[in-house]
């Protein structure tokens, strides 16, 4: 068995994968001390893990010593690339782009090898673009909802507002509508402008992943939806390194 994990700024998402079958997926918060207690019937089974990370050295370090508890296989981590199976990085320093981008990046690409667009709604929300050759056009690193939410609360003296998952962007009436509304106004905004990026640049097709993509769905993004995205890209990349 293959254990992959998704580590993000937020949550780390796991999956463990039996001959290419999904065996059983979970996650939860980074900041919690990750005991995978959830893996403990299938640690003996586990041959090797792959990790996908953009969280800091010191969870990465916590991480290792919380696997080391649950299994003694071998621990790969994969991160950004200069290319993979025709996709191509557009970035001179791959190693500074997040190792999510470029796994949710194969997983878009590898199997289909058209155009897209990727958007991840984390932590921070990036979106990619890439052509019909698999040339990755650049993308975008914008403050994810909760960042957002957050900076409003913390940065300006008189804004005390309760998060209101409702999603309405219609003008406000009160500083907590004006703030909320707005949040969801802005990512309207966002979902416009992409969708007329995809049309201008002649992308086939949208692909949409991370923990607030339902916000992105509510409000307007038309996208294939697949919340295991990232985890799909580590896959394809530790299986073809694994095969030499
Ligand atoms: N169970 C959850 N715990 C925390 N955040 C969640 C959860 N489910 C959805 N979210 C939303 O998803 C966002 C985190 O998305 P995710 O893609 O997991 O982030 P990252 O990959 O950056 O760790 C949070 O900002 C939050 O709004
Ligand atoms: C932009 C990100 C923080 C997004 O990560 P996430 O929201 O999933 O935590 C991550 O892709 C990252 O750390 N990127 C490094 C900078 C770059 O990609 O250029
Ligand atoms: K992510």
């Amino acid at each position: 068995m293959i254990l992959l994990l998704d580590c993000g700024n937020t949550r780390l998402k796991w999956r463990l994968m039996a001959d290419g079958v999904v065996v059983h997926d979970g996650g939860g918060a980074l900041e919690e001390t990750v005991t995978f207690a959830e893996l403990t019937p299938y640690a003996r089974k586990i041959d090797r893990v792959a990790v996908s990370t953009v969280a800091s050295e010191q969870s990465r370090l916590r991480l290792d010593e919380s696997l080391a508890t649950v299994t003694a296989a071998p621990v790969r981590y994969h991160w950004a690339e200069v290319s993979r199976d025709g996709l191509r990085n557009s970035y001179q320093d791959v190693a500074k782009m997040g190792a999510d981008r470029w796994h949710a990046m194969v997983a878009a690409w590898v199997g289909a090898r058209r155009s897209f667009a990727v958007v991840d709604a984390g932590s921070a929300v990036t979106i990619d673009y890439v052509d019909g050759q698999g040339q990755h056009l650049g993308g975008y690193i914008l403050p994810g909802l909760n960042m957002m939410r957050r900076s409003l609360k913390l940065d300006a003296a008189r804004i005390g507002f309760e998060y209101d998952e409702q999603i309405n962007a219609a003008p406000g009436q009160s500083t907590g509508e004006c703030a909320n509304h707005g949040l969801a106004w802005l990512t309207e905004s966002l979902v416009q402008r992409l969708l007329g990026d995809v049309g201008r640049l002649g992308l086939e097709r949208v692909v949409l992943t991370g923990g607030d993509a339902g916000r992105f769905l509510s409000l307007g993004l038309k996208a294939e939806h697949r919340p295991g995205l990232v985890l799909e890209g580590l896959e394809i990349v530790d299986l073809q390194e694994s095969q030499g």
